[in-house]
Parts: structure tokens; C-alpha cells; sequence
């Protein structure tokens, strides 16, 4: 099946965050690029399943190219879709891409219930990829440091590669302490409708401090690291997130919150294409 004819136009907007509060510690104005695509083509299949033969492509095949865009210092980019889609790698796959977003201070269990999950659902065969905070800061990320605006662009690049995963039809774990409640709704805003599954490990900082397995809380309290999270620097608990962890009376074993997870996708329909 060829389409012809894909058209696309772009404009920008000014969207707030969802969820944020006048109260919180950073606040600002999120500068989204809203695209929308008309007469894209669409990649169908077969009945059999299998994907059918290459078709020419916008931007291809001579059409008259819509208008170009600016997005932050960006100037003159416009948009080009692709006829194998999301839809399509999701079918491939048989899941549906999205992000899972877990939040809390360090010590938590953030890692741990991050790898316990994607454990659980490659036993299940489906794929998933770990965004992890301190792994990503070993790369992407290792030119920020710990202030407040270096955190923001932590969570913001974290956010626009987790969003790209979500595209490519996998299931990604962020496993970051994202402090601020601000930046975290931002991540929210750059998917579709519940495709952001935000997880707070409620663990209380007592908890996290005894565990303390990197000795950090103990440099933190000496004084030889400033702007730890909880001790001299802020942490701000999701106010209405998907998934709330760790509270008495709940499953808390790595394994039991990774079940409490899995159980959340299933119901919602992730775990199918
Ligand atoms: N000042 C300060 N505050 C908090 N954490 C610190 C700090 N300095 C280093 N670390 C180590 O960095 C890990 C957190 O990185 P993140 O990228 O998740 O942090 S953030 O989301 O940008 O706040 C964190 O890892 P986790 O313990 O896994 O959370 C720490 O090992
Ligand atoms: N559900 C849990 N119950 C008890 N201890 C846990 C649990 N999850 C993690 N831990 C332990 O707590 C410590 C911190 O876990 P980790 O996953 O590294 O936290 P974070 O990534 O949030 O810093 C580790 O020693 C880990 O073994």
C-alpha cells in the first residue's frame, strides 16, 4: 500500500506542566513543540503479520515540503516522519511503549526495583531498557553536576531519551531521584496520556540513612558533600503519582513491588500491543 501526499505541519506552544504547584522550589513555563501530522503514512500488515514491501517516503518522493520550524536555539528544522511507526514496532513486539519514572531519595530502592522489574518482564518476554541516574551521569550526563539547574537538565535529557525508547515500542525504567516535582511533570507532559507511569519509592530518609550502602548519607552529615538530597538539599514527594511504594502494609520486597508494577501494566494494557 503506498500513501502519498503526507503533509505535516508544525507550530509551537505554550503548555504548564501538569500538577504543578505554586509551592514548588523550581518553577517554570514548558516550551512544547506540538506536531501535528496529516495524510503521514502508515505502514499496514499483512494479515499474516508480516510487514509489506518499502514505499516512498515524505520528503521523498518531490512533495511541497511544509514550513519550517523554530524550537529552542534550533532554527529551520522541520519534522520528518517515517512509514514504519509506532504502532508497528509495537506489534512487533507485542507491548507498548512508555515510561516507567522512578522517584526517591538515594537509598531507596530506585535501582534495585528498576532491575527487579526488568527482570520480571523479560521473563515475560518483553523488552525494556534501565535508565539509571548514576549510570547515565557516567556518560550523557557527566558534564552536571548536583545544583538545582544541572538536576533540571538531568531530568529533562533523561526525560527526551526515555521518550524516544517510549517511541521505539519499549517499556523504560528511569530510575532518578529527580527531586523536583516540576521537572518530573515536564517528563510527564512530553507523552500521550498515561504512557508516564510515575513510581515513588516512599521510603523515609531514617530508612534510607541506615541503609546508606555508597557511605554518602555519612560524608553528607560530616559535611563533605554539599547539596545532598534530604540532608542539606530538597526532595519534593509526587503529590498524585500512578504507583505509591514501600509503605507498611504493603509488599516491600524488591520482588513483591516489582509484581506490584508488572500487575499496574497488565491491568493498563502495556504488556499487549
Ligand atoms: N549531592 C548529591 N545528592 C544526591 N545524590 C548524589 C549527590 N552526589 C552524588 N550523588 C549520587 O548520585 C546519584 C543520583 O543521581 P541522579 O541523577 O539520580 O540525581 S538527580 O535526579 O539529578 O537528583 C545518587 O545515586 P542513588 O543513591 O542511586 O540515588 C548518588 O549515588
Ligand atoms: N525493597 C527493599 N527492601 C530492603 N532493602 C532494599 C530494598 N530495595 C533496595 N534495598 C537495599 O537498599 C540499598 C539501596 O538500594 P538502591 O536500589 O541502590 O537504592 P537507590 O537506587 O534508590 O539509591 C541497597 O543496599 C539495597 O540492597
Amino acid at each position: 500500500m503506498i500513501a502519498a501526499g503526507a503533509k505535516s505541519m508544525l507550530g509551537l506552544s505554550i503548555a504548564s506542566p501538569k500538577g504543578i504547584s505554586d509551592s514548588s522550589s523550581r518553577s517554570v513555563g514548558v516550551l512544547r513543540a506540538c506536531v501535528s501530522m496529516e495524510g503521514s503514512q502508515t505502514m499496514s500488515h499483512n494479515k499474516n503479520g508480516s510487514i509489506p514491501e518499502l514505499k516512498a517516503v515524505n520528503g521523498h518522493t518531490g512533495q511541497k515540503q511544509g514550513p519550517l520550524s523554530t524550537v529552542g536555539n534550533s532554527t529551520n528544522i522541520k519534522w520528518h516522519e517515517c512509514p514504519v511507526e509506532k504502532a508497528d514496532r509495537q506489534r512487533l513486539l507485542d507491548q507498548k511503549g512508555c515510561v516507567i519514572w522512578v522517584t526517591g531519595l538515594s537509598g531507596s530502592g530506585k535501582s534495585t526495583l528498576a532491575c527487579a522489574l526488568n527482570q520480571k518482564l523479560y521473563q515475560k518476554g518483553k523488552l525494556c531498557y534501565v535508565l539509571d541516574g548514576d549510570n547515565v551521569r557516567h556518560g550523557l550526563n557527566r558534564d552536571l553536576s548536583f545544583k538545582a539547574e544541572d538536576r533540571a537538565e538531568n531530568i529533562r535529557r533523561v526525560g527526551e531519551v526515555a521518550k524516544l525508547f517510549a517511541d521505539a515500542g519499549i517499556i523504560c525504567i528511569a530510575s532518578l531521584i529527580s527531586p523536583y516535582r516540576v521537572d518530573r511533570d515536564i517528563c510527564r507532559t512530553l507523552l500521550p496520556e498515561g504512557d508516564f507511569v510515575e513510581v515513588y519509592m516512599d521510603v523515609s530518609l531514617e530508612v534510607c540513612e541506615a541503609r546508606d550502602p555508597k557511605g554518602l548519607y555519612k560524608l553528607a552529615r560530616a559535611g563533605k558533600i554539599k547539596g545532598f538530597t534530604g540532608i542539606d538539599d530538597p526532595y519534593e514527594p509526587p503529590l498524585n503519582c500512578e504507583i505509591s511504594l514501600g509503605q507498611e502494609g504493603t509488599g516491600t520486597s524488591p520482588i513483591e513491588m516489582a509484581e506490584t508494577v508488572v500487575a499496574y501494566l497488565e491491568h493498563k494494557g502495556y504488556l499487549n500491543a
